[in-house]
């Protein structure tokens, strides 16, 4: 048991589609994370899986089962909503183990993951208050309390931490990190936060429009994204996309050549446009005084342990990272030639690495 196999889904509300013709298999024991902006279909992909949502055409299996005609409750998977969906006129304790009571598990086993859940998730304390009675954090771990006690394989959580404030997201980030390496659930967890993707992902998948755009580790998510949709939804500030002339193979920004490496030069044999986008992230330009590229600053952000230092680069804006706080009106700039990525002018897909 663990796996979760998509095919060929397809769901519209009415007219409007929201995922088409998508293809997906979640592994046993993975985190599987679910990554887009809002509206692009990640909660609605979720409930699909958990039996909240019908589809109009497709196949949902659970390992080899045909799950796609089964209620929620046949389905046995464990899910965690953004507003925890907790029943107010319950205690904590009585949260936990509804569901539990009502599979007619038998007493002593519905005490002794009560217990454990409790105790893991350090509620104890709040066994007999009723939700309204626990701030924001505590209410969420009795939804991930309740979501354990089921002890099932699956684990579905939809943007679980959204309403906590910075800090508290950080520690129930661990919290589920710890969850996932005590019971192995195959988690699918839904996020507009490309840091908490990053966080909890061993892979992600990167959504738009209902379509997946890329699905793969963050690391390679990050380095090697395969369009431009993708470079920009991850990472803080997002990648530079410059875009490009190409005359006589030599690519200009305006009218300053950007001297690429010799694979990248390989790259553009074959492509015969006139234009492309070249992309760097922040933290791969540099500002140096032995930089070969002039550019104008525009103003500083502060970032607390850095700045961002927004600049202008022949009437394109960028933006790169520094550890002092800029104040010339001109810089020059250097590029970490292993960080360039060239992207179709087009298709916007990578030219290097799709
Ligand atoms: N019951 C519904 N009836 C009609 N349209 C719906 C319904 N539920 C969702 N939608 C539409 O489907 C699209 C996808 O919604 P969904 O909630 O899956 O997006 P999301 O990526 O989870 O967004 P968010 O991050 O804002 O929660 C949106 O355009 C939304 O308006």
């Amino acid at each position: 048991m663990g796996t979760i196999k998509l095919e060929s889904i397809n769901k519209s509300y009415k007219d409007t589609k929201v995922i088409e013709n998508l293809n997906l298999t979640i592994n046993k024991g993975e985190r599987l994370v679910l990554l887009g902006p809002s509206g692009c279909g990640k909660s609605t992909l979720l409930r699909i899986i958990a039996g909240l949502e019908e589809i109009n055409s497709g196949s949902i299996q659970f390992e080899d089962k045909e799950m796609s005609h089964l209620s929620a409750g046949e389905r046995n998977v464990a899910m965690v909503f953004q507003n925890y969906a907790l029943y107010p006129h319950m205690t904590v304790e009585k949260n936990i183990t509804y569901a539990l009571k009502r599979n007619k598990v038998p007493k002593a086993e519905i005490n002794k993951r009560l217990e454990k859940a409790l105790d893991m998730l350090e509620l104890q304390e709040y066994r007999t208050r009723l939700p309204k009675d626990l701030s924001g954090g505590q209410r969420q771990r009795v939804a991930l309390a309740r979501a354990i006690v089921k002890q099932t394989e699956y684990f579905l959580l939809d943007e679980p931490l959204s309403n906590l404030d910075a800090k508290l997201r950080v520690s129930a980030r661990q919290s589920l990190l710890h969850l996932h390496e005590e019971f192995k659930h195959t988690f699918v967890y839904v996020t507009h936060d490309q840091v908490e993707a990053m966080a909890l992902g061993d892979r992600i998948v990167v959504l738009k429009k209902g379509e997946i755009q890329m699905l793969d580790t963050p690391e390679n998510i990050y380095f090697k994204p395969v369009n431009v949709f993708t470079a920009q939804f991850i990472g803080s500030p997002p990648m530079n996309i410059f875009k490009a002339s190409l005359e006589d193979k030599s690519l200009k920004i305006g009218e300053t050549v950007i001297h690429l490496p010799e694979n990248l030069r390989v790259r553009l044999l074959d492509y015969e446009k006139n234009e492309i986008y070249l992309g760097i992230r922040p933290e791969h330009m540099s500002i140096s005084t032995t930089g070969l590229y002039d550019m104008t600053f525009n103003f500083v952000e502060n970032y607390g342990s850095q700045y961002g230092v927004c600049l202008d680069f022949n009437r394109q804006e960028c933006i790169t990272v520094s550890n002092e706080k800029v104040k010339d009106k001109m810089v020059k700039v250097n590029f970490d030639l292993n960080h360039l990525h060239l992207f179709d002018i087009d298709t916007e897909e990578n030219l290097i690495y799709s």
